[in-house]
């Protein structure tokens, strides 16, 4: 995050994790020594963004390991307890890779686990700020060398990563250019991580910034008020098609048809290669209350259930650039993350 406030840091024998759901009102942090503890901050978006959630999972290995000596647990126990981690939360692809990168790691104990994750965080850091720079320089050859409008939605900063930002990350190099003339943040309900992350970090960084409705973002690109959208990732398919925060796809197809380029900003640890296509990213649902409330009261009359999809899937035709840390693919072109890794 930055110097005084980071996202998430490794104690020693736990996890101290930023507390996203009460900022930016309140700055808090969750201590995690426990499986329980890690999993439930992970369900409750206490630590989320797919990187940030790759780098949590890595750790929570570690966590892991640390509690099966504590408490004697057996193999079968300890990695019953992994797995639960590893699924707290279904479409980042990131969580189950950052487990999986250091599980070869568990049988030579905790601290050698979390010195994978600490690696994983490092590397993560680096190539966010390689995005941000490969994301810019394309940006600026693309819109033009001036200061530019640019539009984001939800979180992609460095709250959702291990630091710096991934779409952020851009915004962040373009506005150190001085190529940034205003961000417009879409609020992103029903967590509000526009309104409430994204414009944090920007006002903290001095980004000119202004929240908008979710709903405002087609009309402010169809009426010629943003130059570019930028946008994070939570699981690319090797074809290009992109599983983003719900709204996603709608900022999409209004940059398909003003004509402006929609960027996806994101590492290779995203990219599923497994996967063809988008039709198989599972798409999580969260509880109806998160759309039902509004200031501690429901909105709908008690009968009425909610609908609450947390992520869209935005088909590769949509997609003009895909940034990673190696450089720029342009997806809508031809040219697919599943047919280049960098
Ligand atoms: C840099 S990935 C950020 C990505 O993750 C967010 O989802 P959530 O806040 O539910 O973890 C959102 O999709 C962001 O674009």
């Amino acid at each position: 995050m930055t110097s005084d406030v980071r996202t998430l840091e490794w104690t020693g024998d736990g996890l101290r994790l930023l507390d996203q759901t009460v900022l930016p009102g309140r700055v808090e942090y969750v201590a995690a020594h426990d499986v329980g503890t890690l999993v439930d901050a992970i369900r409750r978006l206490v630590v989320r963004g797919a990187p940030a959630l790759g780098v949590a999972g890595a750790f929570g290995v570690a966590i892991a390991v640390r509690q099966a000596e504590r408490e004697g647990w057996d193999d079968a126990a300890r990695d019953a307890a992994i797995a639960r981690i590893r699924e707290a939360r279904p479409t980042a692809v990131n969580l189950a890779a950052g487990v999986d990168r250091v599980l070869p790691f568990a049988g030579k104990g905790a601290d050698a686990v979390a010195a994978e994750a600490q690696a994983l965080l490092d590397e993560d850091v680096r190539g966010n700020r390689a995005i941000g720079v490969h994301g810019a320089s394309w940006i600026l050859g693309r819109a033009g060398d001036r200061p530019l409008r640019v539009l984001t939605h939800c979180n992609a900063g460095a709250l959702a990563t291990a630091g710096w930002g991934t779409a952020l990350g851009v915004v962040r190099e373009l506005h150190r250019r001085g190529r940034v003339e205003i961000v417009y943040a879409d609020e992103t309900r029903p967590l509000l991580q526009g309104a409430r992350l994204t414009a944090w970090e920007l006002d903290r960084a001095g980004i000119p910034c202004v929240v908008q409705a979710d709903g405002a973002a087609p009309s402010t690109i169809l009426r010629g008020l943003a130059d570019v959208a930028v946008i994070g990732a939570d699981r690319i398919a090797a074809n290009g098609d992109t599983a983003n925060k719900i709204g996603s796809v709608g900022v999409a197809l209004a940059c398909h048809a003003a004509g402006i380029p929609f960027v996806v900003a994101a590492p290779w640890s995203t990219v599923d290669p497994a996967l063809p296509d988008g039709g198989g990213i599972p798409i999580e649902e969260r509880p109806a209350e998160e759309v039902l409330t509004w200031g501690g009261t429901r909105t709908a009359p008690d009968r009425v259930d909610a609908y609450n999809p947390a992520f869209d899937v935005t088909p590769a035709r949509l997609v003009t650039a895909l940034v990673t840390e190696t450089g720029v693919l342009e997806v809508s072109a031809g040219s697919t993350p599943g047919g280049v890794r960098g």
